[in-house]
């Protein structure tokens, strides 16, 4: 798993593909038009629900939008006795490259809490019909937790997963990475390096939101980690790493 970075994933930019395009699909629900994903039934008994994530110019960035519309098709799939098995896709440059930044840059704590910020977010992992994240491309943030809530997880050769929060002053769930013996150590002080330029404040409170889930249930973790999440919105740090991604600048984090 590749943690990403902004000038990393320059490095490792591929041919943009265009997004892959469904052929004949056809909106499948309840009647409803669904504006951020493309939803149909596939495999030769139709029994295969299958939901394209379909906001290209943003990578597929998760908005409110589209989380709703991915509650709503799932919901329709479970209800559906034909489907045994739901598939999420994106497109070939991007699962999804996470969160919607732009929704969320002016957001205040307050708005977080009171409008229970990604309380649909868990729709994925409380399916009862198995669920198999197809990824192509970036899968950042809440596109690689939103990965991770699927049963399945089949990658693309060029997939990139990564928990790159910290750098928008905000907390991300989880970061791994693996190494040959002779770089692991300068690989290491490298990491340490680009952890210790983000905010410290923001870097303390993930580290408590994962020491925490160890002692907690599942649940338990995920809500804390949400509330944790809700705080950096309290921060001038979330405020500034945010804007910075919208403005196309390093952030400049003060701890505060
Ligand atoms: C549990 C929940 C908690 C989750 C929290 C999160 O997920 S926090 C998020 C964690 N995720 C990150 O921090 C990843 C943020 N994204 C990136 O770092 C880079 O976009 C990249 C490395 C994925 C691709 O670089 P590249 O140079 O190849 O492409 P590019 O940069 O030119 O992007 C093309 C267009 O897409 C737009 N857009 C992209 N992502 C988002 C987004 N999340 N939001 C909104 N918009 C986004 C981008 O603004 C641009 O639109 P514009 O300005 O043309 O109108």
């Amino acid at each position: 798993m590749a943690f990403l970075c902004r000038s990393a994933a320059s490095l490792l930019k591929s041919p943009r593909a265009a997004p892959a395009v469904l052929s004949a699909c056809r909106l499948y629900s309840s009647g409803g038009q669904y504006e951020y994903i493309l939803v149909e039934k596939r495999g030769e008994k139709s029994d295969v629900g299958f939901i394209q994530l379909n906001r290209p110019k943003a990578l597929n960035a998760l908005c409110d939008g589209l989380m709703k519309e991915l509650k709503q098709a799932l919901d329709v799939f479970e209800a559906d006795g034909e489907v045994g098995a739901i598939v999420i896709t994106g497109s070939d440059r991007a699962f999804a490259a996470g969160a919607d930044i732009k929704e969320m840059q002016n957001k205040t704590f307050q708005d977080c809490y009171r409008g229970d910020f990604l309380a649909h977010w868990n729709r994925v992992s409380q399916s009862k019909k198995p669920v198999i994240a197809a990824v192509n491309g970036f899968a950042l943030g809440g596109g690689c937790e939103l990965a991770m809530m699927c049963d399945i997880i089949y990658a693309g050769e060029k997939a990139q997963f990564g928990q790159p929060e910290i750098l928008l002053g905000t907390i991300p769930g989880l970061v791994s990475k693996v190494y040959p013996v002779d770089q692991l150590v300068s690989e290491a002080v490298k990491c340490g390096e680009k952890i210790a330029a983000n905010s410290k404040l923001v870097s303390a409170m993930a580290k408590e939101a994962v020491n925490a889930a160890f002692e907690m249930t599942l649940a338990e973790g995920n809500h804390f980690e949400k509330r944790l999440f809700h705080a950096t919105f309290a921060t001038g740090d979330q405020k500034e790493g945010m804007t910075a991604f919208v403005e196309k600048r390093k952030a400049s984090f003060q701890d505060s």
